[in-house]
């Protein structure tokens, strides 16, 4: 794959017109890489901006700041989405994700990330006798050990069973009932702190492999890029500017004779749009797939239907504030975050700008699963105004001092995303994914959810390039 975003794929031998939904980064690579390869193809997007869930929101900060509504952060290990960042010569800088001196606020207590380290038992989570003196990474190691040591025994052999046997489990009943190297489960208190202190408390009941999949690129060395997320999308405009349709929103799909012809609402007009072409690629997220017809309705599976109205999404919602100082700085804090179990559970502080003056914003509240639930019932002002009062639990009164405005995003209620990203309940990788990419006649799938790769962007480009060769060299419709 790496070949293919350095080099493209191979000219095709039998040109195509193709239509692809959706112009977030899937739909981006899919479409440069197919009309590279000599097709002629067309997007339609719903929004009026590229990239979708890689949303850098600039306005209303300040000129310069901004807010990573979307994505915010790339592990070292995401070769392709390094690789498209140096073919596009983007700027990449560390995102610090922890710093010794990141705060923990839990059970009331407070202290920092290094004190915690020399001493878990001081945030008073109840655990067992034999749990004791163990941090929360430490006790999950514990637990998912043995089953790493399993595969890495025979990768090839062993991963497809640990998959059929632990697909079974959700995170919570993994570390609850299954008998660990100790003998038992884990116990309650070693299950919260696990949930709190690793950001899972929100998704206990998703699947245990999609989740463990989920968080493991959390512990590499992690990079964030320069002037913001959405410069990688951007850069996809020079070579696909007049092939994008923005603000048309699919509302059908017909497949018929000779081929595919997507029905879209014109969003300024609201007017009917007809695109038609030899086959469609559709990467938009499932949850508003749901909302588009598709006609006749048998061209798509069974399966596939089950696996459109099943595949679990978890959701997320996040809150900006600008201040007029950096004040977190004069404490200390340069990037990292606070962990705190008050319901804006993860603040971030940027890792971009560290030591310049003047004002700064920081991600106030990143909350996802249910930990979304108290916030995507309040209104902007109100998720701000809560924002700020659990900080001064924190910070202290200087944060309504130093407070400017603050801007928040649910992304279950975006209608061109309607979650965060797809994220497996139990039996869902076994019974659902083997069905979610597969075409149907002449439309084919992309997007982070038809990958294994859920929640990161490492996942859409995967998907993105898996269509592309999948299609590059079919037959016309007629
Ligand atoms: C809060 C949050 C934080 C994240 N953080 C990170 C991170 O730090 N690092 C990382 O690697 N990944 C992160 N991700 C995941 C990453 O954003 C996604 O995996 C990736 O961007 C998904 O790309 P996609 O093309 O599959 O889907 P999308 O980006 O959702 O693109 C789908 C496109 O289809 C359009 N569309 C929707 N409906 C229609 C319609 N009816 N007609 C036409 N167009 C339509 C949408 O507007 C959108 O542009 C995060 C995601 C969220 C939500
Ligand atoms: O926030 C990110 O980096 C994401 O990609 C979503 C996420 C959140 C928590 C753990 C793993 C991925």
């Amino acid at each position: 794959m790496i070949d293919m975003i350095r080099h493209g794929l191979r000219k095709s031998r039998v040109p195509k017109k193709i239509v692809v939904a959706g112009a977030g980064l899937a739909g981006l690579v899919a479409a440069s890489l197919l009309k590279e390869a000599g097709h002629n193809v067309k997007i339609i997007e719903a929004d009026n901006r590229v990239g979708g869930r890689i949303y850098t929101l600039r306005a209303p900060f300040t000129n310069g700041l901004y807010l990573e509504a979307g994505v915010m952060r790339i592990p070292e290990s995401h070769d392709l989405v390094m690789e498209y960042i140096r073919k596009f010569d983007l700027p990449l800088q560390p995102f610090v994700n922890e710093t010794p001196n990141d705060i923990l606020y839990v059970n009331g207590i407070k202290t920092m990330l290094s004190s915690y380290h020399r001493q878990p038992d001081i945030l008073q989570y109840p655990v067992a006798p034999h749990e004791r003196g163990k941090t929360a990474q430490q006790l999950l190691d514990m637990a998912v050990q043995p089953i790493f040591d399993f595969i890495n025994q025979d990768p090839i052999r062993n991963w497809p069973l640990v998959e059929k046997y632990f697909d079974r489990y959700s995170m919570y009943t993994f570390l609850k009932y299954h008998r660990h190297r100790f003998g038992t489960g884990l116990s309650e208190g070693a299950i919260e702190m696990i949930g709190v202190l690793l950001g899972m408390e929100g998704l206990m009941g998703q699947s245990f492999l999609g989740t463990l999949r989920f968080f493991m690129p959390m512990r590499q060395r992690l990079y964030e890029i320069a002037g913001g997320s959405d410069l990688l999308p951007r850069a996809f405009l020079p070579k696909l500017q007049e092939d994008i349709l923005f603000q048309r929103r699919m509302t059908k799909i017909v497949q018929h004779s000779d081929g595919v012809t997507i029905q879209a609402v014109d969003e300024k007009s609201l007017g009917v749009y007809h695109i038609s072409g030899d086959l469609a690629i559709v990467s938009i997220p499932f949850p508003v797939l749901k909302l588009v017809e598709v006609e006749p309705r048998h061209s798509f599976s069974h399966r596939k239907w089950k696996a459109i109205r099943e595949l679990h999404y978890t959701t997320a919602t996040k809150i900006g504030l600008e201040f007029k100082s950096r004040f977190w700085e004069r404490a200390g804090q340069y990037g990292g975050r606070t962990i705190t179990d008050l319901p804006i559970r993860f603040t971030y502080y940027p890792s971009h700008g560290i030591g310049k003056p003047g004002p700064g914003v920081i991600l106030a509240s990143y909350t996802m699963g249910d930990d979304v639930m108290p916030w995507d019932g309040l209104s902007n002002e109100e998720r701000i105004r809560y924002a700020l009062l659990h900080l001064k639990a924190i910070h202290g009164d200087q944060v309504y001092r130093e407070f400017v405005r603050g801007y928040s995003v649910s992304w279950a209620q975006n209608p061109f995303s309607c979650g965060g990203w797809a994220m497996f309940n139990p039996g869902q990788q076994t019974e659902l994914h083997p069905f979610v990419a597969t075409p149907e006649g002449r439309v084919h799938f992309a997007g982070e959810h038809t990958s294994l790769t859920h929640g990161w962007m490492q996942g859409a480009i995967e998907s993105g390039i898996r269509v592309a060769v999948e299609v590059n060299d079919l037959p016309r419709s007629r």
